[in-house]
């Protein structure tokens, strides 16, 4: 049996159509979620902001409280609908991400919950690095004009199978929090996220790739389908990459259900064959794994 990862387990990346009805969203996503666990899959995951369009205009319009947890259905439809599909599918659930209001801080964040499959909340994960960008002559973006950051790295244990590192979009191109979930013994880390049509084909599966070399681990990116007539063209491009950082299996721009076995053996073949794990030197550089890292709020 592997150490990183118990028995082997089908992933769903689920490459979601959104509009801008989040009724029609949630609907959606849950008769994709509930097909995804029909053909197997038991950690199932949906993109970034699937519950709306993306942009910054539309963070107040479509935010949710969370807190208290649980909170009241009315307040925040998703958090319920995600918990629901976690429970009808019997499976694991990175709900992609949703905006969300804190009425405490009075800010709004970025945030993937991903449920288990009774229904219950695991982990809050509000994207740590927001999406602030201006590449010249070419795309412009900026969160952090309504977005503020989250504070925390998150890794989830899924008691059959072993730990899963979560975090979003942007999140990807810092390899801090990769490492750090990997050095805790994540057997995949999966990012729901919504790249650009700029961004998209320069870095999206380079990063994905990126980030599974480093760490011989599983890397899962979870995209939207692309919306010609929306603000926001997603990259779509939904991409999984194993160990090996070889492309397992990736989707085109168009709404799809990408699937993929992640077995712990490979895990184990592949560092076997290039020991990163027993050849770093920590009296050269330090470990970013240890030392203070925040992993809760
Ligand atoms: O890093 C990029 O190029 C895109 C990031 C992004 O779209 C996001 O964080 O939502």
């Amino acid at each position: 049996m592997s150490k990183l990862l118990r028995q082997p387990v089908t992933l769903a990346l689920i490459q979601l159509a959104s509009t801008a009805s989040k009724p029609h969203n949630l609907t959606h996503a849950r008769s994709l979620v509930l097909r995804a666990a029909q053909r197997g899959a038991r950690i199932i995951v949906l993109p970034e902001c699937f519950n709306s369009p993306y942009g910054t205009k539309y963070f107040p319009t479509y935010a949710e409280t969370l807190r208290p947890t649980p909170p009241s259905e009315t307040d925040s439809p998703s958090y319920h609908a995600l918990s629901n599909m976690a429970k009808e599918a019997n499976s694991y659930l990175v709900g992609g991400s949703i905006p969300e209001y804190d009425t405490e801080t009075k800010k709004y964040y970025n945030t993937s919950l991903t449920f288990g499959p009774a229904g219950q909340l695991l982990a809050t994960h509000r994207k740590v690095h927001l999406f602030d960008i201006d590449i010249p002559g070419g795309f412009k973006f900026k969160e952090s004009e309504v977005l503020s950051p989250g504070n925390n790295v998150t890794v989830v244990d899924l008691p059959e199978y072993g730990k899963l590192g979560i975090a979003i979009c942007y999140d990807v191109r810092f390899p801090e929090l990769a490492t750090i979930a990997a050095r805790k013994g994540a057997f995949a880390l999966v990012y729901p996220g919504a790249f650009n049509m700029t961004t998209g084909p320069m870095h999206w599966e380079l990063l994905a790739r990126a980030r599974a070399t480093d760490n011989q681990v599983y890397v899962g990116l979870c995209s939207p389908a692309r919306d010609v007539g929306a603000d926001y063209h997603a990259w779509g491009h939904t991409v999984l990459v194993d160990p090996n950082a070889e492309v397992m299996e990736s989707l085109g721009a168009e709404e799809g259900i990408l699937f993929g076995e992640l077995r712990g053996e490979r895990i184990e073949e592949v560092r076997k064959g290039i020991p990163l794990y027993t050849q770093r030197r920590f009296d050269v550089y330090p470990d970013v794994s240890e030392g203070k890292i925040r992993f809760e709020d």
